[in-house]
């Protein structure tokens, strides 16, 4: 069973790597998801300058996945330019660097100095960034999005991806991939970010689980898993001449199946990396492998974006 995937030039022993923001703040963390089953990693979203993030509790584990209002606690973009210039790339894990600049001047910035470094590592612009006050996330305002692409690959000529916040009526996925469809060197978009905004109660106590926002939270795990999946397979159809980065609800070797199935070329593991710790690559690789041996498939290529209708 061969779990390799070569895209965008680079090549994967495994497809499943960490979801930005999980287990990718400091640098003993990237270290330690480089020595894992890891197939890559990626950074916590980075803005111009360090951040704290919100107050806590700002995570929450739940029956079937995971609250956060992290707040974007970061190091701040030098730490993970730094990072990536000290990273050793002949170890065959690609290093992908999450940006989330708190304006798209921010992003712009940040995006300008990786450019001036010209190192292997590649770029995944976070799109539930912040947008101006009033306006929505940047990934639900289409104008706002496809204005900051104009900006980004005129300063950013090489390949780069964004991660998506999850849509859902139909109009949008069209009206999205309308946007994205327009700049070539956009490699890859990573579908989905967290459901944005929800809220768990704490019956006892009477109070909600996190702090931030008076509770309001992405929600992670195992509740998103059918809605990452419609996100990847439509972004998938849409885009067919572009990688789309399954990540959502993956706790097992069938949910990463489904992943790839759907259309992804690689798989993203968010909430179970959280609460399971780097092993989980190691145990979801090989019940993938397992599942597939079942089925008679060899790669991941002989089932990629082959799911049908009943
Ligand atoms: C939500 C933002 C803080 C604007 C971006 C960072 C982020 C966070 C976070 O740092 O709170 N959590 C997520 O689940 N997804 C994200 O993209």
């Amino acid at each position: 069973i061969d779990l390799s995937v070569s895209w965008l030039g680079l090549s994967m022993a495994s497809p499943l790597f960490n979801a930005s923001g999980v287990m990718c703040r400091h640098a003993d963390e990237l270290d330690r998801l480089a020595a894992s089953c890891a197939g890559a990693v990626i950074t916590k979203s980075c803005t111009l300058e360090p951040r704290a993030g919100n107050p806590e509790p700002r995570y929450a584990a739940l029956p079937f996945g995971s609250i956060n209002s992290m707040g974007l606690p970061n190091e701040g973009f030098r730490y993970y330019l730094d990072y990536a210039r000290r990273y050793d790339y002949g170890r065959g894990k690609p290093l992908f660097v999450s940006v989330s600049g708190m304006s798209a001047d921010e992003t712009l910035t940040i995006l300008g100095e990786l450019a001036r470094l010209d190192l292997p590592c590649l770029p995944e612009v976070n799109l539930s960034c912040p947008n101006v006050p009033g306006k929505p996330q940047t990934g639900y305002d289409f104008a706002a999005s496809a204005a900051l692409l104009d900006a980004i690959v005129r300063i950013y000529p090489k390949t780069f991806g964004v991660k998506l916040p999850p849509y859902f009526d139909p109009v949008h996925f069209d009206m999205m991939a309308d946007v994205l469809r327009a700049y070539p060197t956009l490699g890859f978009v990573t579908c989905i970010n967290s459901i944005g905004n929800a809220l768990v109660v704490d019956v006892e106590r009477e109070l909600a689980l996190i702090r931030p926002k008076d509770g309001l939270g992405g929600l992670g795990g195992s509740y998103v898993l059918p809605t990452a999946l419609a996100n990847v397979r439509e972004f998938a159809r849409r885009l067919p001449d572009r990688h789309v980065v399954g990540c959502g609800g993956v706790t097992s070797g069938a949910e990463a199946f489904m992943h790839i199935l759907c259309g992804a070329t690689v798989v993203q593991i968010g909430t179970c990396l959280y609460e399971e710790g780097p092993g989980a690559f190691e145990r979801i690789a090989a019940e993938l492998s397992a599942l597939m041996r079942s089925k008679g498939y060899r790669t991941l290529d002989a089932f990629r974006g082959r799911l049908g209708t009943p």
